[in-house]
């Protein structure tokens, strides 16, 4: 492995076609950090769960997942419980310094998601007379499955770094949908990155230290933290619930559905609107931050309730069905002659069979950022979904949401961005390098 200070030594687990493989930090007469405790963490030299001389067995959640592969974690890798995402704008005019930073985040992440301090001797390896070029915070916890997912944004192919020609014809700015209420503070931006791990401190940390090594070329325009996922993306996974208290992400896009991945949420290389080659096995990226009225909801009788989503909400399963992972029948008709799912339930308007078959990686959490100052929490999901092109699909799925969805009436969309998330990297390669080539 060519980053200074890493070295695989052990894969932990795996689950179904979506291996989760742990990565180590080797000792390797490098000062770097090596593996302590029951798994990987950033600390002392113990050997990590399942490692050779280790009696403790890995704990899937504090396991790191690979950097590196065909595709960027976090997309189908399982959703892990915590998120931090932030959009960042480019200040500097000067496309080698954005480059390097690329760079210098593609080998700080790396070290981060293997349960690292972002650069060796991070902590306190500089001496006392410099800053330390890890901020400490995830100073010994373990890797804790953080992923760290790029993606670029529309205004990036503008005319500053000679990218213009590479911008794919994916990558539009979405349209104005019926009811957004869109913040300019809450929406758009040149670049992301999409930390999600199963400790939040850990998540934090790794957005922070990139913003850290940014200073000067980029600047945050805007950020979300989310305490719970809202999505499976893996049928390993059990369906958590969304802040409606409804089981969300059971008729999701899963890992073990290579075909579905294949025809939904990868861009192929020969896509019309793909972007080519750079963009050959990675996906595009929609964020829509959504305000979700608790309050209201939380008066409103049980049955329609199930009747505006379409589901039961203690199983799960679609109305006129008995299990969560019951197949949809819209045309079963309930006691009262009308259809069980009513014709404007939520899961009816986004149903592939509503929408020439259209399909979309949701990979949402939810957050409750304090009051809106007028007594209420300010509270919802923010919405993240990956996909092979979003003018075909986010942008006809939503249209059919924002006409009809009786959902309307309970939320309200106030942030919006899209990101074209490149494929994943090789040993040796680094972000940006296809883009710039
Ligand atoms: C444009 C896409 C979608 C937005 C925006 C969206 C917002 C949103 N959804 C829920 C709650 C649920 N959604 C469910 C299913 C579901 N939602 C979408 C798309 C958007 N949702 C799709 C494609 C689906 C799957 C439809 C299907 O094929 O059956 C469900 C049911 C459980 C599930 O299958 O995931 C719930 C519950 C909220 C609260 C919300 C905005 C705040
Ligand atoms: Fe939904």
């Amino acid at each position: 492995m060519s980053t200074e200070g890493l070295s695989r030594r052990h894969l932990i687990g795996a689950s179904g076609s979506a291996a989760v493989a742990g990565i180590v930090v080797g000792a390797a007469g490098t000062g770097a950090l090596a593996p302590r405790g029951n798994t990987v963490t950033r600390g002392d030299d113990a050997p990590a769960a399942g490692a050779p001389g280790s009696t403790t067995p890995a704990l899937a959640l504090d396991a790191a997942i690979p950097f590196r592969g065909v595709h960027q974690a976090g997309i189908v890798t399982p959703a892990q419980d915590r998120l931090h995402f932030v959009a960042l704008d480019v200040v500097t005019k000067d496309a080698a310094q954005l480059r390097e930073l690329l760079k210098a985040w593609t080998r700080a992440a790396e070290r981060m998601t293997a349960g690292a301090e972002a650069a060796p001797g991070g902590l306190v390896g500089g001496g006392p007379n410099r800053a330390p070029e890890d901020t400490g915070e995830a100073y010994g916890l373990p890797a804790s499955g953080l992923t760290i997912t790029i993606g670029y944004g529309p205004s990036l192919f503008d005319d500053r770094f000679g990218l213009a020609s590479r911008k794919p014809v994916a990558l539009e700015e979405l349209p104005a949908f019926a009811g957004d209420q869109l913040d300019p503070k809450r929406s758009g931006g040149d670049l992301c990155l999409q930390a999600c791990a199963n400790d939040p401190q850990v998540a934090v940390h790794a957005v922070r230290n990139l913003v850290r090594l940014g200073f000067g070329i980029v600047a945050v325009r805007w950020s979300q933290l989310g305490f719970g996922r809202t999505s499976s993306t893996s049928t390993a996974q059990a369906t958590p619930r969304n802040m409606f208290g409804f089981k969300d992400g059971t008729n999701n896009v899963k890992a073990e559905q290579l075909e579905d991945l294949a025809q939904h949420v990868w861009v192929a290389k020969d896509d019309e609107t793909g972007g080519g080659a750079w963009m050959a096995g990675g996906s595009y990226l929609v964020a829509r931050r959504i305000r979700m009225h608790i309050e209201v909801w939380d008066r409103t009788p049980l049955q329609e309730q199930e009747d505006i989503i379409g589901r039961d909400k203690k199983e799960g399963a679609p109305l006129g069905q008995a299990k969560e992972f019951d197949t949809l029948d819209f045309a079963k008709k309930g006691p009262d002659g009308e259809t069980a799912i009513p014709v404007n339930a939520h899961v009816r308007l986004a149903h592939a069979s509503q929408l020439g078959g259209v399909r979309i990686l949701r990979r949402g959490y939810n957050f409750t950022d304090g009051s809106d100052g007028v007594g209420h929490l300010d509270a919802g999901l923010f919405f993240l979904a990956y996909m092979r092109d979003p003018g075909r699909q986010f942008v006809p799925m939503q249209r059919a949401l924002a006409k009809a969805d009786v959902l309307n009436e309970y939320i309200e969309h106030n942030g919006s961005a899209v990101f074209a998330c490149p494929p994943g990297l090789a040993d040796g390669e680094y972000w940006g390098q296809a883009l710039f080539a």
